[in-house]
């Protein structure tokens, strides 16, 4: 079964759907992913989520707010960066903004005066710095090939850099079983005490939450939507009567149920 993942060859998000099928294909953006899975191009999609030293991909969060799909399973993955050129002559350093941040302090420190381009992905920073010998670029060491140097390794500012990925499939494989649940949850409310009566939700019923995070729902300025990680599949008692309270204080808005899975540590 083909995979989608972020592309070109070589991303992170490469090596995590490699545990999907060997069967990859690309697209350059979350959103191109996500709409590929949703559309029925694919039926499986790899995005990342969430990492241990940046936070959020927000792109992603948003993405999945948006779109009609299931989350089938977290891949759990360690993320350690080279830093990629055809020599230590360089003045610029490309790479995707996460790569970027989570290697701040090494790049502050060593190459005070590069400056720092963000672009698609690991991989295609990569591949500009094979173009060109002004660019370096970050991503995992197999990239280096034959034409690129691997000018230092670990330039990560923590030695445990880790990042979830998402596994995605069209609605209709949407779970009840697993470990744990995401849903994004808009409450198009606004009150005192709102987000306590959303947690208390789960903390009434023993649910341990493992992550909420709230974006701007793009709607009014200080709108928000919330994704909501918990530790207790939709086929449990105490999910389901959690979730019966938080449509309610959601009637105006909407609560999306993306799925429980379960989660999957790969290495490389
Ligand atoms: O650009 C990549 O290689 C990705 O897959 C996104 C990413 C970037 C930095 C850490 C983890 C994933």
């Amino acid at each position: 079964m083909q995979v989608v993942t972020l592309g070109p060859e070589g991303t992170y998000s490469h090596r995590a759907a490699r545990a999907v099928d060997e069967d990859v294909v690309f697209r350059e953006s979350v959103s191109g992913i996500v709409d590929a899975v949703d559309s029925g191009e694919y039926e499986r999609g790899v995005v990342p989520i969430e990492n241990s030293i940046e936070g959020s991909v927000t792109e992603t969060l948003d993405a999945i707010a948006n779109a009609d799909i299931a989350v089938i399973q977290e891949i759990v993955t360690p993320i350690r960066h080279a830093l990629l050129a055809q020599s230590p002559n360089f003045d610029t350093v490309a790479s995707h903004s996460q790569a970027l941040a989570q290697c701040r302090s090494y790049l502050e420190r060593e190459y005070p005066d590069a400056e720092l381009e963000p672009v698609t992905s690991t991989a295609r920073g990569v591949e500009y710095a094979r173009e060109d010998a002004t660019v370096a670029g970050i991503g995992h060491p197999d990239n280096a090939g034959e034409d690129l140097t691997v000018i230092a390794e670990d330039i990560q500012d923590r030695s445990s850099n880790a990042t979830r990925f998402l596994v995605i499939a069209p609605v209709e494989e949407r779970a009840d079983g697993g470990g744990k649940s995401t849903i994004v949850v808009y409450p198009n409310a606004n009150y005192p005490g709102l987000l306590l009566e959303l947690l208390e939700a789960f903390a009434d019923r023993d649910i341990n939450l493992s992550r909420i995070e709230s974006r701007p729902s793009g709607n009014r300025l200080g709108d928000y939507l919330f994704h909501i990680d918990f530790d207790a599949g939709f086929y449990e008692d105490r999910a389901q009567e959690a979730l019966e309270d938080v449509e309610e204080i959601a009637e105006n808005g909407w609560v999306k149920r993306l799925g429980s899975y379960d989660k999957r540590h790969v290495l490389y």
